[in-house]
């Protein structure tokens, strides 16, 4: 049973879609910024990214990352920006079956400008140039998160996801 990697930016769904995915596949799910906010004992990701910088951020969720073991049966939400630092991204390809939620920078901001508590160190709500911030990443990112084995729309449900998915699996 491979696992199931969701990426994509961040406010994409990843958490939320795979949650859903994870019940309706009889998986189990695991959030990689949890396991981060765990292996750091307790702190948040804007304490750590505020106290340690990103360069240390990605270093701990590299290493989270790689404690994924193959054939887990795991739903895996990968935080926004992992697929895009280190070999993470082959890993990811090596150890599951990819998914990249694929949503536009416009419905992003009006996602995070709805939703008050999903703060974020990179992407800050009050910011007036969020929208040019989340159209550069979004650019940036897409060689990384197009390598994924299927990309769909971020508005996809999940019983259209798991049809899509199951010959795969
Ligand atoms: N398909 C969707 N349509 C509209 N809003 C959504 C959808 N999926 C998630 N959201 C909302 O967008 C916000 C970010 O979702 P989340 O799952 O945390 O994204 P990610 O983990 O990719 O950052 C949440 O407040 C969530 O309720
Ligand atoms: O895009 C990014 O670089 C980040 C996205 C976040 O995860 P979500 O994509 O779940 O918001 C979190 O890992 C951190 O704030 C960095
Ligand atoms: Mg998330």
């Amino acid at each position: 049973m491979k696992n199931i990697f969701l990426v994509g930016m961040p406010s994409s769904g990843k958490s939320t879609l795979g949650k859903r995915l994870a019940r309706h596949l009889a998986y189990r799910f695991v959030d990689t910024d949890k396991l981060i906010v765990r292996e750091e004992n307790g702190r948040s990701i804007n304490a750590i990214f505020q106290s340690d910088g990103e360069p240390y951020f990605r270093e701990v969720e590299s290493r989270v990352l790689h404690t994924i073991q193959p054939n887990s049966r795991l739903v895996v939400a990968t935080g926004g920006g992992m697929p895009c630092f280190f070999e993470n991204m082959a890993f990811i390809k090596a150890n599951g079956f990819s998914i990249f939620l694929d949503v536009s920078p416009e419905h992003l901001l009006d996602r995070m400008l709805r939703h008050a508590q999903d703060d974020r160190p990179l992407f800050n709500r009050q910011d007036p140039t969020l929208l040019k911030n989340l159209r550069q990443k979004y650019n940036d990112r897409r060689i990384y998160y197009t390598q994924a084995d299927l990309i769909v729309p971020g508005e996809i449900a999940v019983e259209e996801l798991s049809k899509q998915i199951e010959g795969y699996l």
